[in-house]
């Protein structure tokens, strides 16, 4: 049965649209003016290029000016040879015999020769043009993409918990392949005007107005493709989130991750329904836009042949009247012709370039965009070892875009040394006070101290190399497996004692000895050769990255919560070794894990409720007694 939500879901859609096209999109139904102004995105794009490899760019440029001269070079050789065949087959052959016809000739041959010559030429040039084309243009997609993940990368992590930056980094990406098409038609078009100078040159000795009548005629198909151009642009952009959205429908319909749950809760057909009728509404819309495009790009550019068939018919009257001779007809035909097509090429890819340059902007915006987390200038590393620890100073924090206090007056002291407990019900901010301890955010309220001194002024890349962070959400990296420990500390990738010992303490060690590749068998199944591993399997893995990090403070989030109960007991014999001489926060459930703590925080929706040892807060019988007490009776 297919599943329609054209209801409320497609209503929001609507609604999303018509406010983009009010709010966003009228940015981007933007006046010739501002269009224009976006060709300013054009010179940082040839740096771009240019940076990505000088000798292709420069030899891109040299080959297209010299095959620039090259028409009007074979448009002059065609007129010499009508005028010599006129000539010559209007010459008495009678006197000098055959051997006289013959040497008459020889001009002629030599003219044939050159257009062939030049014919062979133009050819070699546009190959050469279109290799370097191609070639720069894989260099460049590389060379952006990386610039991009690295951006993406330094970015906060509250941007990648942001729709609209999702939106943004979409368009951005999309940037990434193509744009050379874009430097071609630039380059293109320096080319062509160097073309149509030549050619212009020649022309106007014969007949200057008519050049003038040529322009005008195809202004309005200009105009006409400039418009257009910014109305697709328009329409690309409100259209972003669906466009992520069929892209994320296509995902989860096709992909190793999902497959699993898709087949038995059958989602196979909701999923394609659901992309059909989204995939469906952006054609229509693209559709409506394109028929308008080509029904007035066909009744602009009829003018624009109007203006070329005047100008023919006036050069081929003034010829029958004898001022022009046959040569000068076609080369005077031939250049109108060809500066005809040129022109309205011209126009287009000019409006095409000014509409391209817009999505450009795309590009270069999110390169703009700053993280918020940084280093203070300056910033001291973090002292090594900690001394008194971390504390928080009446902290609050609402993550972005919300009006909830996802933690909220937070006064406590993680001393240097302790491993903590973090206890607290679902939603209760347990993660989200980790994620402020790694700076992976900055309080809102309050401050957090590390040795007396706030965190912000630490050099960031030296608190996160103090940190480590094992998250319930682990990534499960379809890589190898020694990888797969040593993006604990990726630095050390080729250190193998190191990531072999930091597997033996995490136990990960058994694991990987029974995988056929070892260290080197690849994990997942993304990959044909990868092998899957069972979930505790991989926590084993992932807690390898944390002896790897031998990190001053360790935080683990649900480390043992995929274990069975004979691995969880190893793993937290070891624990001690884990955490010796070190400070470390553990978030768990499990009030076995919890108790190897040598105290508990309890938080409750997002504020300290108790703190203490285990027997103290038992003694206490506030919450944690009660947690503490519905569980034990599960066991009874
Ligand atoms: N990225 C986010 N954006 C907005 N709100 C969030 C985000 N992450 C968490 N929250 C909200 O912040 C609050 C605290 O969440 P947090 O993840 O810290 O809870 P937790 O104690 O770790 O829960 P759990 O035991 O389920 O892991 C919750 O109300 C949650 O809805």
């Amino acid at each position: 049965m297919p599943i329609h939500s054209t209801g409320a879901r497609g209503d929001r859609r609507a609604a999303r649209r018509a406010q983009g096209r009010g709010g966003r999109a009228a940015e981007a139904d933007l006046s010739v003016r501002e269009r224009l102004g976006a060709l300013r995105n054009v010179p940082p794009l040839f740096r771009l290029v240019w940076q990505t490899s000088p000798p292709l760019f420069a030899a891109g440029l040299v080959l297209r000016l010299v095959r620039a001269l090259v028409p009007v070079s074979m448009l002059y050789v065609g007129k010499l040879i009508v005028d010599e065949v006129v000539r010559v087959a209007g010459a008495e052959p009678a006197l000098g015999g055959v051997a006289a016809w013959g040497g008459a000739l020889e001009p002629l041959a030599w003219l044939l020769a050159a257009e062939l010559g030049l014919a062979v030429l133009s050819e070699l040039l546009g190959r050469a043009v279109a290799l370097s084309d191609s070639l720069l243009g894989d260099l460049f997609t590389n060379e952006t993409s990386v610039r991009l993940m690295r951006h993406a990368a330094a970015l906060d992590l509250a941007h990648f918990e942001d729709a609209d930056f999702y939106d943004h980094l979409e368009r951005a990406r999309r940037q990434t392949t193509g744009r050379m098409v874009l430097l071609g038609q630039i380059l293109g078009q320096v080319q062509d005007s160097i073309t149509v100078a030549s050619l212009a040159v020649g022309l106007a000795a014969y007949a200057p107005g008519l050049l003038f009548l040529l322009v005008v005629a195809l202004v309005p198909a200009f105009l006409g493709e400039a418009h257009f151009n910014a109305q697709s642009y328009s329409l690309a952009y409100s259209w972003t989130p669906e466009r992520r959205e069929l892209d994320y429908l296509r995902y989860v319909g096709a992909s190793d991750e999902t497959a699993k749950e898709v087949k038995v809760f059958g989602l196979n057909g909701y999923l394609a329904e659901r992309y059909r009728e989204l995939a469906d509404a952006y054609y229509l819309a693209n559709r409506t836009l394109a028929v308008r495009r080509a029904s007035w790009g066909a009744a602009l550019s009829a003018v624009g042949s109007l203006g070329y068939y005047g100008a023919y018919a006036f050069i081929v009257y003034r010829t029958a009247a004898g001022a022009f001779s046959i040569g000068d007809l076609t080369f005077l035909a031939g250049s109108f012709g060809r500066m005809r097509g040129l022109l309205e090429g011209m126009l287009q890819a000019f409006s095409t370039v000014s509409g391209q340059a817009l999505y450009l902007a795309d590009l270069f915006s999110f390169f703009e965009i700053e993280p918020r987390v940084v280093s203070a200038p300056d910033a001291p590393p973090v002292p090594e070892p900690i001394r008194e620890g971390f504390t928080f100073e009446d902290v609050g924090f609402r993550y972005p875009g919300s009006d909830h206090w996802a933690v909220r007056h937070l006064s406590f002291t993680l001393r240097a040394g302790e491993a903590l407990a973090l206890v607290g019900e679902n939603g209760a901010g347990k993660t989200t006070l980790v994620k402020l301890l790694a700076r992976l955010y900055d309080p809102d309220e309050g401050r957090i101290l590390l040795d007396g001194r706030d965190l912000r002024e630490y050099d960031l890349d030296s608190l996160r190399s103090a940190v480590g962070v094992i998250f319930q959400d682990f990534v499960r990296y379809h890589l190898t497996a020694s990888e797969n420990i040593a993006v604990g500390r990726i630095a050390e990738r080729s250190d193998h004692a190191r990531i072999e010992t930091a597997a033996e303490r995490s136990l990960a060690d058994a694991v990987i000895e029974s995988l056929p590749g070892g260290y080197a068998q690849v994990l997942g199944r993304r990959f044909s050769e990868g092998t899957e591993l069972s979930g505790g399997q991989w926590q084993k893995v992932a807690l390898g990255r944390a002896y790897m990090r031998d990190a001053q403070l360790l935080i683990l989030d649900e480390p043992t919560a995929a274990l069975d109960a004979r691995a969880e007991y190893e793993v937290f014999e070891r624990f001690k070794d884990l955490t010796e001489g070190k400070t470390a926060v553990l978030i768990s459930h499990r009030f076995s894990t919890v108790r190897m703590a040598d105290r508990i925080l309890v938080l409750e929706a997002g504020e300290v409720e108790e703190v203490g040892t285990h027997e103290e807060l038992l003694a206490a019988g506030g919450r944690y007694a009660e947690l503490f007490e519905l569980q034990a009776q599960g066991y009874r």
